[in-house]
């Protein structure tokens, strides 16, 4: 995955430590999050005061992180400045990120996650808004794999065929369909449990080249 979106080649200046620090104290927001929208009373102050202790401990011992290789550290792109990989559905440097883990890519892109309470939407289901961005996010992926420059949505067809669920595994899917000129079509889809729960369609355009031969995309 990271080959296929590295724009960036050169390593940032931070240390493998500060990475693993800040990816670390995203993934304790992501547990506050989830504890704050679990626990009440006495319980919620127990896991606060736990996950600020961790993060404490984590800052205060340089070694406490030493096992944890980065998965997103920044970069310096070709012009020496520095980019962060932000993506709120993959990136394990944010703390809005699931993360989901990146199974393949090539003719089909796939991704997989199991998501916590803070993606509810009805009770024990994903938030419909939250299955868009699922989808919008594979299909983005497949296109970009399938294609030589950066494309941008332009349209994407949600159908809800059944509810995605809280707390078990997803299969999230997407492949392109055709492909012609600055156009893409790609379809894909939510699976859970062996069973389809969310299908979408939708058109990527790649813009149109600027007049020294580039995209203005990047
Ligand atoms: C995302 C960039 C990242 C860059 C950094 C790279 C590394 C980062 C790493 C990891 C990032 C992961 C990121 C995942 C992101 C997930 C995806 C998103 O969220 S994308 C953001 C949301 N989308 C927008 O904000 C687009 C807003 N829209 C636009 O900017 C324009 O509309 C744009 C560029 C998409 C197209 O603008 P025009 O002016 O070039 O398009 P016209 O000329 O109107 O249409 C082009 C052709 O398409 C046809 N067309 C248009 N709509 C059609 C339709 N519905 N069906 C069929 N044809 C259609 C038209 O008839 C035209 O065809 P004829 O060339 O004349 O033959």
């Amino acid at each position: 995955m990271s080959d296929l979106l590295d724009v960036d080649s050169r390593p940032a200046p931070e240390s493998s430590e500060d990475s693993a620090l800040a990816e670390y104290v995203a993934e304790v927001c992501r547990r506050l999050s989830a504890g704050l929208l679990r626990e009440t009373g006495d319980d919620l102050r127990s896991v606060v005061a736990a996950e600020v202790r961790s993060v404490q401990w984590a800052l205060e011992d340089p070694a406490a992180l030493r096992d944890r290789v980065p998965v997103h550290p920044p970069r310096l792109d070709h012009r020496g400045r520095v980019r962060m990989f932000t993506n709120p559905v993959l990136s394990q440097r944010n703390p809005l990120a699931p993360p989901l883990t990146h199974v393949s890519d090539g003719d089909e892109c796939e991704f997989r996650v199991t998501l916590p309470l803070q993606y509810q939407g009805p009770r024990n289901m994903l938030h419909g808004g939250y299955v868009g961005v699922l989808l919008d996010d594979v299909l983005w992926y497949a296109v970009r794999h399938a294609s030589t420059g950066i494309s941008f949505t332009r349209e994407l067809t949600v159908t809800y065929e059944r509810p995605v669920p809280l707390f078990e595994e997803l299969r999230i899917v997407g492949r392109v369909v055709e492909a012609e000129g600055r156009k893409t079509f790609a379809e894909g889809e939510i699976v859970a449990g062996g069973q389809v729960c969310a299908r979408a369609t939708g058109l990527w355009i790649a813009p149109k080249p600027r007049r020294d031969g580039h995209g203005s995309a990047g």
